[in-house]
């Protein structure tokens, strides 16, 4: 929220961050699931009298927006998205109270994912898995609404397949090129979905797991390129570019993609004394680094659209 006090501009928001909650859904046949999530919450409202006033008459309390968490949890009777339940949490904060206008709601689950128990889904046991799924809401008093998913920590390595030529060489270059290199990054998207209010959502309270499922799938999938012969990659930009742009292709409710790829460097080893080679390099023993690392990072949108 944007005021003018005193004659400067004055921007202020607040906010609950890292609220632990998990909701666990019991199904009469005996089948349960689990989520875990970790909410941080924003209100932008009219509170500046408690910054310039000492007055808090117009502040809701963090501890309250803590407690709402685990009461709108509790009232999730049905399973449903970290999107559905970011989006619950910004309709209740900007409609019940007449000084919030807008609500921002960022979340990361944890992968708790079902575990297989000789070849059969277990009822009730989970095993932690590895890339996290998150989301942002804007929510409006109006009902408008910006959505925003991501993945994070979404580790990828090919052993082949990959290369890095024809780059600037100067004074100070020393990287030979080549067709062959280790290609290793961890992934963290963001894509922002083309529903822009609360009321035009889909009904499925799982509609946004799926597509957090599909967009991974693109991600990968393109990152690795069929099973037998994969896909050369010529860059980390070459390959995120595509990534990117497949999931333009395929998801048609995405209307943007934001793709960070750190290249995690995988140093071809050559060791040798005075007198022998003790290690030649021969596309087997690397030197795996992650600092320093390339930071490679591009945001592709339809043109069309009003974002
Ligand atoms: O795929 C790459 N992109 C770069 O920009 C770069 N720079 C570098 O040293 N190695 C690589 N690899």
């Amino acid at each position: 929220m944007a005021n003018q006090i005193d004659g400067f501009n004055f921007e202020q928001r607040h906010g609950k961050a890292r609220v632990r909650v998990a909701r666990v859904w019991r199904n009469i046949d005996g089948r349960q699931s689990i989520v875990e999530w970790n909410v941080s919450i924003s209100l932008l409202s009219n509170c500046a009298a408690s910054y310039v006033n000492d007055d808090n008459s117009d502040i809701v309390a963090t501890d309250t927006m803590k407690n709402t968490v685990y009461a709108k949890a509790k009232e999730c009777t049905e399973q449903l998205s970290v999107e559905n339940f970011a989006i619950e949490l910004g309709k209740h904060f900007t409609s019940y109270y007449r000084q919030v206008h807008a609500a921002i709601v960022k979340i990361v689950e944890k992968p708790w994912e079902r575990i297989s128990v000789d070849g059969q889904p277990h009822e009730h046991g989970f095993k932690l898995g590895s890339e996290r799924h998150t989301t942002e809401v804007v929510v409006q008093k109006s009902g408008m609404l910006k959505l925003t998913s991501g993945v994070e920590g979404l580790a990828v390595l090919k052993t082949t397949k990959s290369g890095f030529e024809g780059f600037i060489r100067d004074k100070y270059t020393i990287l030979p090129e080549t067709r062959e290199r280790i290609l290793a990054t961890e992934v963290t998207g963001t894509w922002r979905y083309s529903y822009e209010s609360v009321s035009s959502i889909p009904q499925n309270l799982l509609y946004f797991t799926q597509r957090y499922m599909d967009v991974k799938k693109v991600l990968t999938d393109t990152f690795f390129g069929p099973p037998k012969e994969g896909v050369y990659s010529p860059s980390v930009q070459s390959t995120l570019f595509q990534m990117a742009k497949t999931v333009l292709n395929r998801i048609p409710d995405v209307t943007s993609v934001q793709l960070k790829m750190p290249n995690l460097h995988f140093l071809p080893v050559n060791l040798s004394n005075k007198n022998n080679s003790i290690v030649k390099f021969e596309d087997d023993v690397y030197l795996p680094t992650d600092e320093p690392h390339g930071s490679i990072e591009a945001s592709l949108s339809r043109y069309w659209s009003k974002l």
